[in-house]
């Protein structure tokens, strides 16, 4: 049901700049990938957030160019619709209506579906996921893992191309964390996966590693992860979380 296997799909970064107040957020960012999974680890303000809007089409590059699968999707809202989901790390930030089946309705009418169209998607999706008796479950009296769920389901009944997760696991308990991984996994779209938590990323096709706004490294995840964990542990014994941004 999901269009992930069309030839050619892309992603593509060329010389990619954001700034905010000046300052270089991310600075000079280059990435061609067609790679089924794809991780980006980086620290606390090492520019990961950024980068995800950015490839969700939600900001416009202050230079530089993206790509998705031919796309300009800060330019070309349409295709970002029918092409890029994003999940956030805080669901409250992503759910803007009362009820579940209203909030995977509502992606399904801006993509141009009519009324019963998007009826019949949210029905599908929730049936995918073994939920259908959700559809008009009020969102507050769910808890912090179902509304991770409510995102997953809104976001997949798009049909994304490509799906950026935004470290959405973060928070969440292990049991909640591998439910909702199981789901991922048996979605055909490709993943785009940010995190600073190596055990999100061990099952990453091609890993890059982020750092200041720069990509310094990447690799497979056999040989990234160990040198990232150690540099992690290097500057865990420093104290640069007192360093202000300059
Ligand atoms: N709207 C903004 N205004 C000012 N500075 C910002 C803004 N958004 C991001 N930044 C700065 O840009 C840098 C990168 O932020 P970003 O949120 O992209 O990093 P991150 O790697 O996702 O961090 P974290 O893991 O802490 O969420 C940080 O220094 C942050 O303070």
């Amino acid at each position: 049901m999901h269009r992930c296997d069309s030839a050619g799909f892309a992603i593509r970064l060329d010389d990619l700049r954001y700034k905010i107040g000046g300052r270089a957020v991310l600075d000079g960012i280059t990435l061609h990938s067609s790679a089924r999974r794809i991780g980006v680890v980086g620290r606390n303000g090492s520019g990961k957030s950024t980068l995800a809007r950015l490839l969700a089409g939600l900001l416009a590059p202050t230079s530089g160019r993206i790509r998705i699968a031919g796309h300009d999707v800060f330019r070309d809202r349409r295709a970002a619709l029918a092409t890029v989901g994003i999940l956030f790390q805080n669901p409250d930030h992503q759910i803007i209506f009362p009820r579940v089946g209203e909030e995977i309705a509502f992606g399904l009418r801006q993509q141009g579906l009519d009324k019963a169209q998007a009826a019949a998607g949210v029905q599908a999706v929730l049936h995918s996921f073994g939920k259908p008796h959700w559809q008009d479950a009020p969102v507050s009296v769910l808890s912090q893992g179902q509304k991770h769920l409510v995102c997953m389901m809104a976001v997949l009944a798009m049909r994304p191309q490509l799906l950026i997760l935004d470290e959405p696991y973060a928070g969440l308990d292990i049991p909640t964390r591998r439910q909702l991984a199981r789901h991922l996994h048996r979605i055909p779209a490709r993943l785009l996966h940010i995190s600073h938590d190596p055990a999100d990323l061990a099952q990453s096709d091609q890993l890059y590693w982020l750092e200041r706004g720069r990509i310094i490294a990447q690799g497979p995840p056999e040989t990234l992860l160990p040198a990232f964990t150690a540099e992690m542990v290097r500057l865990g014994d420093l104290d640069d979380i007192a360093d202000l941004p300059g």
